[in-house]
């Protein structure tokens, strides 16, 4: 992201687009545009350059801020999006680790509109996360003698659907194929009687520094730092939500995404940085080997005609029967997976505290495990280079189809994701992306 990023023909110069709101309430100022007013053009990267800081100042108003916010994320093209706005009862400087789907007014806007409950975007998922670190924002608002804090989200007023608007066009941005998608962030401020308006726009100053720091870090190796991008040729990952990393025991990631998109390739690439890996296919394997305990129950369940005359389980057979029918398929979940989700448990409880234990599963979003995951990594391809890519591994693009038909859509994937990475390049692309996600956001 950043430098060498030209696709839209503009200059190789990086952006911070920085927006506060105008007066509202009945006050005279806002503390937001006061301190954001007070930012300079440019400031410095941290390795001798400079990024550029836009600003712009919103109106308080439901319809207009979201609108405007677009206009500017799609004119403007900007590395990242800083939002600030005033929360009046809050003693410190607040960054928002996420904004949610529902406009409710205590007041009304600027136009009179005081809606009570609506979506922000109909339709659309129940809450966005900030995609940039929050917790590192707060560290640099702290470490220029300011209080901060990290907030669960941005309330319910226009400060909270602008942010909604904010990440929602930026999850579009990285949809289309991910080229300059911008991290996105909302820092509240307290009002003047709490925090006098200079160290205010030092504290706002330090949240454009330390994003601009982490943008050209990022730049300047070819990966992301701390923007919510980072990319190799055709494939990029986007960092979507925060990640939590508990101490004292491994990092669990589950690592998925339909068939054929590049998930075990992924997989493969942790294992050579010493992840334990468990590989929820392989492991479906195994269970069904002759004497396992599975291959009796599958075919008491669908009987001789899955068997081959060795013995073994004939999965070409198996595969037809159950993509076909999704009774079928349901009753062979029901046998394989608490086999393999026990044998993956033991496998990855041998990962090591500080280490990572990864879940190669392609059934993630479908079985609504994401819950046991510190983060799930998502890999998605363009469907016609799926289907190249098992075709050349021997799998007929009907199979695949019928594969797809059963497994979760991008949106439902997208909706749990940590980390995304569109596999839309060479393999190589991939592994070194999956390579740099582990350096700059898992280690
Ligand atoms: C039907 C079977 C015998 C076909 O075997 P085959 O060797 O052709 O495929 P393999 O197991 O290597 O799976 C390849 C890919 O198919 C897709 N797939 C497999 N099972 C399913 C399923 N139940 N639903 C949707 N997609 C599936 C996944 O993307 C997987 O990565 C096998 O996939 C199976 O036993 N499936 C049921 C168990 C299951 O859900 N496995 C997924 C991980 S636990
Ligand atoms: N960017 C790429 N360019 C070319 N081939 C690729 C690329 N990424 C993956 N492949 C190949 O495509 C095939 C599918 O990739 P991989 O096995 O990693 O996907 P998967 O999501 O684990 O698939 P499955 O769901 O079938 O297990 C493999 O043969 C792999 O080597």
């Amino acid at each position: 992201m950043g430098a060498g990023w030209t696709d839209d023909g503009r200059a190789d110069a990086v952006l911070v687009l920085v927006t506060a709101f105008e007066p509202f309430g009945g006050l005279a100022a806002n503390a937001s545009w006061e301190a954001a007013s007070r930012l300079p053009d440019a400031v410095p990267d941290g390795s001798g350059g400079q990024v550029h800081v836009s600003r712009a100042r919103l109106p308080v108003s439901f319809a207009r801020a979201g609108t405007r916010i677009v206009e500017l994320m799609d004119d403007l093209r900007p590395d990242a999006v800083v939002c600030a706005g005033v929360a009046r009862g809050r003693r410190t400087v607040t960054v928002e680790r996420r904004a949610v789907n529902t406009m409710t007014g205590r007041i009304p806007d600027n136009d009179g509109f005081r809606p009570d409950g609506e979506p922000v975007l109909r339709g659309e998922a129940d809450r966005l996360s900030a995609t940039l670190p929050v917790d590192d924002l707060v560290g640099a608002v702290r470490a220029v003698g300011v209080s901060a804090d990290p907030s669960e989200d941005a309330g319910l007023f226009v400060c909270n659907a602008t942010y909604y608007r904010a990440l929602a066009q930026a999850g579009v941005r990285a949809a289309e194929g991910g080229v300059r998608v911008p991290g996105v962030v909302f820092v509240h401020v307290p009002g003047e009687e709490t925090l006098p308006p200079g160290r205010c726009a030092r504290a706002l100053r330090a949240v454009v520094e330390e994003t601009a720091r982490g943008l050209r870090a990022g730049a300047s190796t070819g990966s992301g730092g701390a923007s919510a991008v980072l990319a190799r040729g055709g494939a990029a990952a986007t960092r979507l939500r925060s990640l939590s990393r508990a101490e004292g025991r491994a990092l669990r990631l589950g690592i998925s995404g339909g068939v054929g998109a590049g998930k075990s390739t992924v997989a493969e690439v942790f294992r050579r940085r010493g992840a334990v890996v468990a590989d929820a296919d392989e492991l479906s394997r195994r269970v069904v080997e002759p004497g396992a305990p599975g291959l009796a129950q599958v075919v008491r369940a669908f009987g001789g005609r899955v068997l081959r005359p060795d013995g073994t389980l004939d999965r070409g057979a198996l595969a037809r029967l159950v993509f076909s029918d999704p009774r079928a398929r349901a009753r062979l979940e029901g046998i394989v997976h608490p086999l393999v989700g026990r044998a993956a448990r033991a496998e990855l409880a041998g990962a090591p505290a500080g280490g990572m234990a990864v879940y190669d599963v392609p059934l993630l979003a479908e079985t609504g495990m994401q819950g046991v995951f510190d983060a799930v990594l998502m890999v998605d391809a363009p469907l016609e280079a799926r289907l190249d890519r098992l075709r050349a591994r021997g799998v007929e693009p009907g199979d695949a189809r019928r594969r797809i038909a059963a497994q979760a859509g991008t949106d439902r994937r997208r909706a749990l994701a940590s980390i995304w990475i569109d596999n839309a390049g060479t393999a190589e692309d991939l592994a070194a992306v999956t390579e740099d996600v582990i350096d700059r956001w898992l280690t």
